[in-house]
């Protein structure tokens, strides 16, 4: 496997910062769960509304950290800071003891800005949504749709075709949700994100997890490295303030 970045013991979490050489400290990521005691209710805060149209839906690519769904389409209408958000792809982490959890994020930019990439260097530019998964009995049917497509993208660079698939199929009842400013949760690990994660959960079942961890780190012909504990362990919340827009 490459010497980029990953999640293993020679090129994981503990290992990035070295490859930040102009960063003296490790930015702050969103912490792997919320106290929502810590949070504090903000009654400016906007309800979140999502609106993607899956026709544009374009491909499916097995990225050697986790696998990511293109689709350009419209993102974000309100959201709890100003401006349109556009989505640019959304991807899962997964990992935990007894394989007990996945994380969702659906990844936007700020169309103040003409692209993605320059969206991502500004601390206004990317908003990501973040939506917990927890493994039980059921199994949700949308998400199927993508786990169809595992058998294709098996292996580090393999990608297909994912025609017609809505995001807000993954999307919780509710979304009532908490906002705090952080970074990505990858290298580089640019400070400019807003994360806004939703309250409620979706389930999957022990099925779909074993589906996710069937995928490899590993391309083709390399000696197979199953893709588990794609995460970043959780972060510290460093004083930063997290609202809640519910009471
Ligand atoms: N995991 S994440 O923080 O949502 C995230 C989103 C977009 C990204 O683009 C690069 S490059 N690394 C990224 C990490
Ligand atoms: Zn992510």
């Amino acid at each position: 496997m490459s010497h980029a970045w990953g999640y293993s013991a020679e090129n994981g979490p503990e290992k990035w910062v070295t490859k930040l050489p102009h960063r003296r400290w490790v930015p702050a990521s969103p912490p792997s769960t919320i106290v929502p005691a810590d949070a504090s209710y903000d009654a400016g805060l906007k309800p979140l509304c999502l609106k993607y149209d899956a026709k544009d839906c374009i491909d499916i690519l097995n990225n050697g950290h986790s696998f990511q769904v293109t689709i350009l389409t419209e993102g974000l209408q309100t959201d709890p800071i100003s401006g349109v958000y556009r989505l640019k792809q959304f991807h899962f982490h997964w990992g935990g003891a007894e394989r007990s959890w996945l994380r969702l994020h659906l990844v936007h930019w700020n169309t103040k800005y003409p692209s993605f990439g320059e969206a991502a260097s500004k601390s206004d530019g990317l908003a990501v949504v973040g939506v917990f998964l927890k493994v039980n009995r059921a199994e949700n049917a949308q998400l199927q749709k993508v786990l169809d497509t595992f058998d294709a993208i098996k292996t580090k660079g393999t990608q297909t075709t994912f025609p017609g698939f809505d995001p807000t199929t993954l999307l919780p009842g509710c979304l009532d949700y908490w906002t705090y400013d952080g970074s990505l949760t990858t290298p580089p690990l640019l400070e400019s994100v807003t994360w806004i994660v939703c309250k409620e959960t979706i389930s999957v079942s022990p099925a779909q997890m074993a589906s996710f961890r069937a995928l490899q780190f590993s391309g083709a012909g390399e000696a197979a490295c199953c893709m588990v504990d794609n995460y970043r362990p959780p972060q510290p919340l460093k004083g930063r303030a997290v609202k809640a827009s519910f009471q």
